[in-house]
């Protein structure tokens, strides 16, 4: 028989009370799970509490800005800061960057074909209009293996396509891409066992990179074609060089890439990555679409680990447009003085701790792709005048990368003069300490004379690419980027 509780009168005004007194009619086993249900439910309730407290105790995350032209570095100086503190899943990752290398590759076969065709039909124009006298004459055996190798052009298509849509391969995720790349070359796991091909899938590139390997070898190392190159100015140190000089190794059919921090001793078959070898992902070259975040734990020493949000954003003067009109609420198209870009950028980021500013100091002699008009150095000149002139960012730390020194000195020392470039360096020497400084100081001047209030002027030269191999300068800045919050 049902033991009647008493029923307590629930106050009329409360309409809560309506649900939660018990009826009067309520059994003890009902009771038992009633009180059993709000003693969950109070557990439940605290447990938020604690966690909205935890968080509003818990640090502020560092938050760290990645910012420069296309193609300063950008995202090869996250994969460094993935690298240092994601080793685990950054190598699982590994072999995901192979069909990326693989495009790399074919990309940089394509534009040497094409300029082949361009040669044969002796239509090469200078930009001024000139026409360039006697370059090189092809052979039939040029044009006989440029024809062995046109199936590449398919590949690059291919590969493209499991992309996007777009001409131009890029990237706005992390991961999806690496998904959508897998479904087409086999070789690509989310593990780290070395990579494979599908012998019974022909659409499998590898097959075709590993048949094609002899001819593209014969045909990059051609002195002919080298000439060709060097008379077009076609810089082939932003067109895969690092991969083109390896192509017998990285067309090999168990090819998986380096990250290096390969080690031999994982498995047997590693013995085509070396230890401490080549590091294929940093140098595979993606481009950035839009903005990605990353978060990291970092150990700061001392067993004391702090969150790290890192923000890499496209640097392509499109991808900088796009923000500017996210920034400006608006789809239409705005033509933004180009010194207003990066004021449509900072609502973003008008939060940042430190924000990384890359200028890729070895573009001094190279035109911006976007604007063939405008050379890289001065564009990353404008940038920075522009982010350091930006009130909102007034009080943010900026770190100054003087990237791609590797390349700045191979170039001063095959004997580019600087000047021809950046006419107020006038008749100084053109050696690298003097032309180096000479930029370094520039681009403090500009921080100085475009200020709103003064700030301390943070620089570096770095390589990102070679952190593994250079533990002194870049790989230090970058565990240590965020020293100006400490000083
Ligand atoms: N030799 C050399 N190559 C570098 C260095 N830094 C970057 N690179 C290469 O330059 C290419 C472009 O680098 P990214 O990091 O993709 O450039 P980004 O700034 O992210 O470019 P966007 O995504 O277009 O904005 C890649 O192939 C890199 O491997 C460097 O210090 N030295
Ligand atoms: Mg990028």
């Amino acid at each position: 028989m049902p033991v009647k509780s008493r029923r307590v009168q629930g106050s009329t005004s409360d309409p809560l009370s309506l649900f939660t007194t018990p009826s009067e009619s309520e059994t003890p086993e009902e009771r038992e799970l009633r009180l059993q249900q709000e003693e969950e439910a109070q557990q439940i309730s605290s447990a938020i509490d604690e966690e909205l407290n935890r968080q509003r105790k818990a640090p502020k995350p560092v938050k760290i800005l990645l910012l420069g032209q296309s193609e300063s570095g950008k995202s090869t100086t996250l994969k460094n800061f993935q690298l240092m503190h994601t080793p685990k899943t950054f190598g699982r990752e590994r072999a995901s960057w192979k069909a990326v290398i693989y495009l790399n590759i074919v990309r940089a076969f394509h534009l040497i074909m094409d300029t082949m065709d361009r040669i044969q039909r002796n239509d090469y124009w200078l930009e001024e209009g000139e026409v360039l006298k006697d370059l090189p004459r092809l052979t039939a055996d040029h044009l006989k293996i440029k024809r062995r190798l046109s199936p590449l052009l398919h590949v690059e298509q291919s590969l493209s396509n499991q992309f996007c849509s777009l001409k131009e391969v890029a990237v706005n995720s992390t991961t999806q891409w690496k998904e959508s790349f897998g479904r087409l070359v086999k070789g690509i796991q989310f593990d780290s066992s070395p990579g494979y091909q599908d012998k019974n899938d022909p659409d499998d590139p590898s097959h075709l990179l590993h048949a094609c390997c002899e001819d593209m070898i014969w045909l990059w190392n051609d002195s002919i074609v080298r000439e060709m190159l060097y008379r077009l100015k076609l810089n082939m140190e932003d067109h895969a060089r690092y991969f083109l000089d390896s192509l017998e190794r990285i067309t090999a059919p168990q090819y998986l890439p380096t990250d290096g921090m390969s080690s031999p001793s994982m498995s047997p078959s590693w013995h085509l990555c070396l230890t401490l070898g080549p590091d294929d992902i940093l140098r595979a070259r993606l481009k950035t679409l839009g903005v990605s975040e990353h978060q990291f734990r970092v150990d700061t020493g001392a067993g004391i680990a702090k969150d790290w949000r890192i923000y890499d954003v496209g640097g392509h003067r499109s991808q900088r447009y796009a923000l500017s009109f996210k920034a400006a609420g608006s789809d239409v198209y705005v033509p933004f003085l180009f010194i207003f870009i990066i004021a449509a950028w900072v609502p973003f980021f008008d939060d940042m701790d430190v924000i990384i500013f890359l200028a890729p100091i070895s573009a001094f002699d190279q035109m911006l792709e976007e604007d063939p008009k405008l050379n890289r150095l001065m564009d990353s000149f404008q940038l920075w005048s522009a982010l350091v002139s930006n009130e909102l960012l007034s009080h943010t730390n900026i770190i100054l990368f003087l990237n791609k020194f590797d390349i700045f000195q191979a170039k001063i020392e095959a004997g580019i003069p600087l000047v021809n470039y950046v006419t107020s360096y006038r008749d100084r020497p053109n050696t690298v300490e003097s032309t180096s400084e000479y930029l370094q100081r520039k681009f403090a001047a500009l921080m100085k004379s475009n200020s709103k209030l003064p700030r301390v002027f943070y620089s570096h030269f770095t390589t990102v690419t070679q952190i593994l191999k250079d533990t002194k300068s870049t790989k230090y800045v970058l565990s240590n980027c965020t020293y100006p919050l400490r000083l």
